[in-house]
């Protein structure tokens, strides 16, 4: 035998030369020949469809791989290959399912970084962010793992020794349609709740980040899933209609825009298929005067600026006390010019690039609109170039903070998803909750104060899913997630999801003689 510490060093280098793994680190040297697609256990080239999109590196704008979309026929093969998948997973018990997800958080444990850098290199986001993005990911599968083997009906007595029973089962083969801004995470979000509860799933990322999932397919095969139990297809709107309109698709759980939202369901209506969205936000944070002024100084930067903004529960309707509001306003200022803008995979970067072009300069637009309505721009809001010269055509900007907000403003209004946050004064308890409720989202929402019989009484007025009370945007995969009013509605995470990746069978047992009306 080896010993283990001499084996060790190996690992890392054996890991680069396996065909799949190879991959550089730098910004601006990544690119990918590979197949994105991956059915059957194993990465492929779409059987039709072939609509060519370029995939870019956000940090220096090359195109780092070209996507394929898929068509109907690939989308069918995919749910085909699910579905024979299936047979197999939902017949068996829990704890195997405990086992194989237990053993896919292992390996994405320590193929961590490496992961990391993938999604940095597609995203845009920091690699420090990006770390933490791969631990809830991880944490999401041991989470569901531990459920998967207590996953269980009840029993119900009835008269004359006659019972009755429910069994949770499993749906059968369920689509998951994933956002560009937490490409890994979504996948995990949607995948270990339906897996451990027996299901099957197609996954269909954004187009924009297709890379990360398919190494998340690799690794379950790995792990010892069922060829097929996890399939990619990739593409966009069109790719993304044929998977919803599939007969044999049983369930949509979608993380996007409102837009489109509504579309996938109408599409779910016309096959009575159940949805889980999970939509869009403008949420609010109420910064109260008794709050601790340096923790609500953290909690308003966390709740505006992780991923360049581009985050669905972000609090950008900052509400300050007015008796607070210059000092807040001054310290939330001096904070965000700190933040260290530039190339993502920089251990002391905290800020990455957006997505793309397009969304870069929706995002101006957006501060560019603002001021025309009066807000004042006090830090950031403008492009950003690094000096390093690979990084000259990147998609970055300055986090900017918005004073003289008021509520009928656009940017106030409607969801920036950039890095872009509105300060809004306020001078009454009653007052500031009217005002954060009249939006038509309701996903999140936070309160800073130390006052706790106000912030129970706070939290439990507002409209909004997911609520923070001195703190904001962190994600235990214990808590259930998911919006209220437009942004949505099922849960993700949490013991909520299995209610939304299962369905009730009631069997009821006769145990004497049927005692017939006719
Ligand atoms: N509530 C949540 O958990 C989250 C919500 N979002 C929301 O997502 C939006 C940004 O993400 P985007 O990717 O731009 O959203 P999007 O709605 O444009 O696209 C989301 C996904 O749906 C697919 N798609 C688009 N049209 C489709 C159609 N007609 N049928 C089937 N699939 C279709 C896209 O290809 C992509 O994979 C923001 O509004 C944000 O608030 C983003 C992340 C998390
Ligand atoms: C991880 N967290 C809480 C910052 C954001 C999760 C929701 C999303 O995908 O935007």
């Amino acid at each position: 035998m080896v010993p283990r510490p001499l084996l060790q060093p190996l690992v890392p280098r054996l890991r680069r030369l396996l065909p799949g793994l190879a991959m550089s680190s730098a910004t601006g040297s990544f690119s990918l020949q590979q197949p994105l697609n991956y059915r059957g256990g194993a990465r492929l080239q779409p059987a039709d469809g072939g609509q060519v999109e370029e995939v870019y590196e956000p940090a220096t704008g090359r195109v780092i791989a070209k996507l394929l979309c898929s068509g109907e026929k690939e989308v069918d093969l995919a749910v085909q290959s699910a579905k024979a998948a299936f047979k197999v997973w939902s017949q068996m018990s829990g704890m195997e399912r405990c086992r194989v997800l237990l053993e896919a958080a292992r390996i994405i444990r320590e193929q961590r970084d490496e992961i990391a850098t993938l999604e940095t290199i597609n995203n845009g986001k920091s690699i420090f962010e990006a770390r933490a993005d791969i631990d809830v990911s991880w944490q999401c599968l041991e989470y569901y793992a531990g459920l998967a083997g207590s996953l269980a009906g009840e029993h119900i007595q009835l008269p004359g020794g006659s019972f009755g029973y429910t069994r949770r089962e499993p749906l059968g083969v369920c689509a998951g349609i994933g956002a560009w801004n937490y490409p890994f995470q979504i996948a995990c979000w949607k995948a270990a709740p339906a897996l451990a509860c027996g299901n099957a799933m197609v996954f269909k990322p954004s187009p924009f980040t297709p890379i990360s999932v398919v190494r998340l397919a690799e690794i379950f095969t790995q792990a010892g899933m069922p060829k097929g139990l996890f399939n990619v297809v990739q593409g966009g709107v069109a790719t993304g209609q044929f998977l919803c309109h599939h007969p044999d698709v049983a369930k949509i759980s979608f993380t996007g825009s409102v837009p489109t939202g509504v579309k996938i369901m109408e599409m779910a209506a016309k096959g009575i298929k159940p949805v889980t969205l999970e939509l869009g936000g403008k949420s609010p944070l109420i910064i109260f005067s008794d709050c601790a002024l340096e923790n609500a100084v953290n909690g308003a930067l966390m709740a505006n600026f992780l991923t360049q903004g581009e985050v669905c529960c972000n609090g950008t309707r900052v509400f300050v006390e007015r008796k607070i509001l210059d000092t807040f306003t001054k310290e939330v200022v001096k904070r965000t010019q700190k933040i260290k803008v530039g190339d993502p995979l920089l251990e002391d970067t905290r800020m990455g690039a957006l997505i793309n072009r397009p969304h870069l300069d929706r995002v101006q637009n957006f501060i560019k609109q603002a001021k025309e309505q009066g807000a004042q721009v006090l830090c950031g809001g403008d492009l950003y170039v690094p000096d390093d010269p690979k990084l000259k055509n990147g998609f970055y900007m300055r986090p900017c903070v918005l004073g003289n907000c008021t509520d009928d403003m656009t940017c106030v209004k409607e969801e920036i998803f950039g890095p872009v946050m509105s300060i809004l004064p306020f001078d009454t308890e009653e007052e500031v909750v009217e005002r954060a409720n009249n939006t038509k989202f309701g996903l999140a929402g936070g309160v800073f104060t130390r006052d706790i019989q106000k912030a129970h009484r706070v939290v439990a007025a507002l409209n909004a899913g997911m609520c923070f009370i001195n703190n904001y945007n962190v994600s235990p995969v214990e808590l259930p997630f998911g919006g209220y009013k437009a942004s949505g509605f099922g849960r993700e995470n949490g013991r909520a999801a299995i209610e939304y990746y299962s369905q009730l069978k009631t069997v009821c047992v006769e145990m004497g003689d049927v005692e017939s009306v006719f």
